[in-house]
């Protein structure tokens, strides 16, 4: 629509106030005088689709822009584009589908969604001729996906590890300093914390057991290596087994624990690694800095090296800044006739985990005893797997071996473990962690 002035106005229709949604309504309300002096472009918010018209809302709305009626919002031929921010899969995928339909770009920060159902999601954009855009999906406020599919679209990318979930990483952050000796470490009210910030899922399970951040990393392994990752082809741990004496361990070895998504191309087989699990970063590591809700990717390629981004990924405003920048393209692009396409999508060739390679740590409560070291050390060598570092801490009933392996398979660390929790001198067998070099 051209305005009174000959001003073109996109009309955008938001599914979900929530905090993202409320977010951007109130980031197109600010930011519209400046966009229009940089593109010639209106933006304006014409509805916003919520479920109960009457929740109290921190944010400002023109009468007439709320509705309870998606459905119609999607079809409505006044809307240009839409905003996805209610999340879960359905009626989500059944309202971007109809949109797409119907002619609109849309924009999602939908992870859950886009791990599930991106390929056809995708297909169904190109077949519209659309933009399906989701910069927020991944990592919140972070241009990370823009990087891959763009900038990085030649890169011949190796790997691709990111902190890919705020409140985990707040949570264990919170948990380090408690156990070091700097703060109060109790679970329950952290968790409330980040759920009190708007940065927990709605099921929060989906944050601490690494269904979120599996989610991530199955779309960042779609958008760098071009294959259809999905959510269930990922291997994830969540971090509710961490341990503070797995935490005391580590920052004594010279490593913070933080939750890793995890993707890995080998360059040969073309197979694909997908994962999430509490991985021990050295403390060198530009990862190990990366405190509190922020969230950062580091991307390791062929040809660019390493490469890092850091920011917010979860709360309101940082989400819906990406999500605004994404309206901007998809405005700009409708205005040209245009639109951007992740390409054609190839099946992913998958690793399974018991062939993916890593050191690990290992703890063992042991009886103190004569002999006991070399029994335990022979179980890792008759499958294969070197030891890189040897510790005992404490004696008698207290006493504790700690290793680091090698690089070794995951198959061959697994049936280590299992001999070695058959051993009479082996009182207890704690977790696994993965470790990652620097
Ligand atoms: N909050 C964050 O930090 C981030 C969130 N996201 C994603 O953004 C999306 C939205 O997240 P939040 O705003 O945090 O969630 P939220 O729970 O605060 O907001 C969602 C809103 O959508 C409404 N809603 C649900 N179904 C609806 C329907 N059928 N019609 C109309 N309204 C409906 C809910 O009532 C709620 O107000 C999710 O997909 C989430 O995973 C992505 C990155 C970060
Ligand atoms: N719950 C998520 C929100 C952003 O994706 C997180 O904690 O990172
Ligand atoms: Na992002």
């Amino acid at each position: 629509m051209i305005d009174d002035n000959g001003v073109q106005v996109i009309r955008i229709g938001v599914l979900g106030c929530g905090n993202v949604g409320a977010a951007l309504v109130d980031l197109v309300r600010t930011q519209a005088d400046t966009v229009e002096q940089r593109t010639g472009l209106r933006l304006e918010i014409a509805q916003v689709a919520v479920r109960n018209m009457s929740a109290q809302r921190d944010v400002d709305l023109a009468d007439g822009v709320l509705t309870r009626d998606a459905q119609s919002l999607v079809t409505d031929p006044n809307i240009d584009l839409v905003v996805e921010a209610i999340g879960g899969i359905e009626p989500a995928r059944g309202y971007i589908l109809d949109a797409l339909k119907h002619g609109k770009p849309v924009v999602t920060a939908n992870k859950e969604l886009l791990a599930n159902c991106g390929a056809e999601l995708y297909a169904a954009a190109d077949a519209a001729e659309r933009d399906l855009l989701f910069e927020a999906a991944v990592a919140g406020g972070i241009p990370i996906v823009r990087a891959l599919r763009e900038s990085l679209h030649g890169e011949p990318i190796t790997r691709v590890m990111g902190i890919i979930n705020g409140t985990t990483n707040f949570i264990l952050t919170k948990m380090t300093d408690a156990v070091l000796g700097g703060g109060d470490g109790d679970y329950a009210a952290t968790l409330a914390e980040a759920q009190a910030l708007g940065y927990a899922e709605r099921d929060p399970t989906a944050d601490v057991e690494g269904y979120d951040a599996g989610a991530k990393a199955a779309i960042i392994a779609t958008v760098a290596f071009g294959a259809k990752v999905v959510a269930g082809d990922v291997y994830h741990e969540g971090i509710s087994r961490v341990s503070g004496s797995e935490i005391s361990i580590a920052d004594r070895l010279g490593y913070c624990i933080k939750l890793l998504g995890i993707v890995e191309r080998d360059a040969e087989s073309h197979e694909v690694s997908v994962r999430v699990h509490p991985t021990m970063v050295p403390k060198e590591h530009p990862l190990a800095s990366v405190r509190d809700s922020f969230n950062a990717v580091f991307v390791e390629g062929d040809f660019a090296d390493s490469l890092m981004f850091f920011g917010r990924g979860a709360g309101g405003a940082p989400t819906a800044s990406a999500v605004f920048g994404d309206v901007l393209d998809a405005a700009i692009n409708l205005r040209r006739e245009t639109h951007g396409s992740l390409g054609v999508l190839h099946e992913a060739k998958l690793r399974p985990i018991d062939e993916t390679e890593a050191e690990y740590l290992l703890g063992l409560d042991v009886v103190d005893e004569p002999g006991v070291l070399h029994a335990v050390t022979g179980v890792f060598a008759s499958h294969g797997v070197s030891i890189r570092v040897a510790e005992q801490e404490g004696n008698g009933p207290e006493a504790r071996l700690v290793f680091i392996t090698h690089s070794a398979r995951e198959a061959d660390v697994q049936a280590t473990v299992r001999e070695l929790r058959g051993l009479d001198v082996v009182r207890n067998v704690g977790g696994l962690l993965r470790v990652i070099g620097d």
